[in-house]
């Protein structure tokens, strides 16, 4: 927690006051019963009107100093326990930023997202109860302990002999609770990781019709997340019930003794009631334990959860004196490159031995599952090389500052990720404050321009929630505006144009040609494949054939036996159309 709690440096000057004022308020508190011992021994039990008065009215002086401070108190305790989350919430999302995909693998995005939104909101409303009330409980049992034994010393012995017993079983308890209530949060994951899987799939469930199976998958989550949480509510639960009856025999004790000096003589009415008024304080602060440990446990278990992401180590971060501001011309080399993905063991990616010159155009062709994606991922450094080397222009993507690196890279990936917002910002999103003109270019190349002039507010119309969707050859051309509007020196476009029909597609293939940029298109099709310069095919991670169209319908058997079949696919589909 000591990690999480570095964060209020910042605003330790309120915390401080929200402290100070706390005090006052709880000083007032702790006066009152002392009050009251002295309205009963000199007013009341001397039939002196006027102390009652002079008692009573600084009863309500204080009281009113007390109300004041309160409600300073939660001002202040609000603006700490605020900020503290939004300062908590900015630096996950800031290393989240920084993850590499090794991290992400380990950190699920459901996991993430209950961390950024549960978990902070645990921690900022422990704080804010922290700074309003939860010291107050501890410090008005301490305060009640010492202000007792000013009015009495041998009735305050008794509570000498309870109170370390009852710390000792609240700290139990807290321990506990800690391990309960971490377990509880990872339940949050998982009932927050299928209610994301069903929103995001909830085309594909209502197509399948396993709406029925969808549910019960939830409750089952949802129910597994209740009885966890029934189980750790249920150990605060006991913890209240046992301080309350050791309280009241305490009392019960303080009763009996009392009214045995009573009669005696040596001790007054008063100071009876003011201790049984100090011990009723104290009860209701125990009370208020069982209540401030289960905020305490959570807090605990989900500060820890907000640790582990602030401290994981990120596996692919710039070398010290990595390269920087130089020209990039975009020739790109795989010198022997070998690649697994983290956590496996097979190799998708076998002694890759190639090299695309500055400005050529390269298609990737080969079997789903032959590593086609996984080559694209090690230029911009998604992934690392397990051996051998990426160069860009001889120098290893290792050595380069990746900042820099990726701001060269336009990538449009398989799968075109549209963001909330208008088709203007999905556009320029690719590039930071870019012109009008530039978006439309981008458009235009990536032939999209007519169909978004086709929308009510062309390049404002809104995407997502509450807006248009689009078609997937739609949403594959955006994405490939998106990466055009860069002007990259290296373009990697991962089967960006499988949506498309041939005319668009050509359209496109056509355009690209007026960039200088080094392009590299994974395609399943013969025809996307043919107008590149040259094409790479690949089988199960090997780069087992190199060449132009031509060469390779000559040199390789598997890639005749791919252009035959497509050849007869289009000749029976032609047949099919002249019929
Ligand atoms: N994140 C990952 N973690 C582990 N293995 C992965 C990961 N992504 C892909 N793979 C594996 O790597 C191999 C190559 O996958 P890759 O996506 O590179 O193939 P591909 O040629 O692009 O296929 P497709 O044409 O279907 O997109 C596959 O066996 C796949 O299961």
């Amino acid at each position: 927690m000591l990690k999480v709690l570095s964060f209020l440096k910042p605003y330790r000057l309120a915390a401080a006051l929200a402290l100070v004022l706390m005090l006052t308020e709880l000083s007032v508190e702790l006066l009152q019963p002392l009050l009251i011992g002295r309205i009963i021994d000199e007013g009341i039990m001397k039939n002196d009107f006027n102390v009652v008065l002079m008692w009573g009215g600084a009863m309500v002086g204080v009281s009113a100093i007390a109300f004041a401070s309160g409600v300073l108190n939660s001002y202040y305790a609000a603006h700490v326990g605020q900020s503290l989350g939004f300062d908590i919430r900015k630096s996950l999302m800031t290393k989240i930023q920084s993850f590499s995909f090794g991290n992400f693998n380990r950190f699920p995005t459901s996991s993430l997202i209950t961390r950024m939104t549960n978990d902070v909101t645990q921690v900022q409303n422990t704080i804010f109860m922290s700074l309003r009330i939860m010291l107050r409980a501890p410090l008005l049992v301490v305060g009640s302990l010492v202000m007792s034994f000013f009015v009495n010393w041998q009735l305050a012995i008794i509570f000498l002999a309870v109170v370390p017993i009852l710390v000792v079983f609240l700290v139990y308890v807290m321990k506990k609770g800690g391990v309960l209530f971490k377990r509880v949060q990872e339940k949050l994951d998982h009932v927050n990781n299928v209610m994301q899987e069903n929103l995001v799939g909830i085309r594909l469930i209502k197509a399948f019709n396993r709406r029925n199976h969808e549910v019960n998958r939830f409750s089952k989550v949802s129910g597994t997340l209740k009885d966890g949480t029934v189980k750790a509510l249920r150990l605060m639960e006991v913890a209240m019930p046992v301080l309350l009856l050791v309280m009241n025999l305490c009392i019960m004790v303080i009763l009996w003794f009392g009214r045995n000096q009573i009669n005696l003589g040596e001790v007054q009415v008063g100071e009876v009631v003011a201790i049984i008024n100090y011990a009723t304080r104290m009860t209701t602060a125990f009370s208020m334990f069982s209540f401030i440990i289960m905020a305490l446990s959570r807090a605990r278990a989900s500060s820890e959860r907000i640790v582990e992401v602030l401290d994981a180590s990120i596996d692919l971060t710039d070398q010290d004196q990595s390269f920087n501001n130089i020209h990039m011309e975009g020739e790109i080399e795989f010198n022997h490159v070998s690649f697994k993905y983290p956590d496996t063991e097979e190799y998708v990616l076998k002694d890759l031995h190639f090299t695309v010159q500055a400005g050529e155009t390269v298609a990737v062709l080969g079997a789903t599952g032959s590593g086609k994606s996984s080559l694209f991922q090690l230029i911009p450094r998604l992934y690392d090389a397990a051996d051998g080397k990426v160069l860009i222009d001889h120098i290893d993507v290792k050595t380069l500052k990746m900042d820099w690196l990726r701001k060269n890279i336009g990538f449009a990936p398989q799968e075109a990720m549209l963001f909330s917002g208008s088709i203007k910002d999905n556009i320029s999103w690719g590039k930071e404050n870019a012109a009008m003109e530039d978006v439309i270019a981008a458009a235009k190349n990536a032939q999209i321009h007519e169909t978004i002039m086709a929308l009510p507010q062309q390049y404002e119309t809104k995407l997502g929630q509450k807006g248009v969707n689009l078609s997937g050859g739609q949403k594959q051309r955006l994405s490939v505006a998106r990466a055009l509007i860069r002007k990259p020196k290296i373009l990697l476009l991962d089967d960006s144009t499988s949506a498309l029909d041939m005319n668009t597609e050509a359209k496109l293939l056509q355009a690209l040609k007026t960039y200088t940029s080094t392009t590299m298109i994974i395609t399943q099709k013969i025809s996307t494949a043919k107008s590149a310069d040259r094409i790479l095919l690949l089988e199960d991670g090997l780069l087992i054939a190199e060449g132009t169209h031509e060469q390779l319908l000559f040199s390789s058997p598997l890639y005749r036996e791919i252009a035959k079949s497509q050849l007869e696919a289009e000749v029976s589909h032609l047949a099919f159309q002249t019929k």
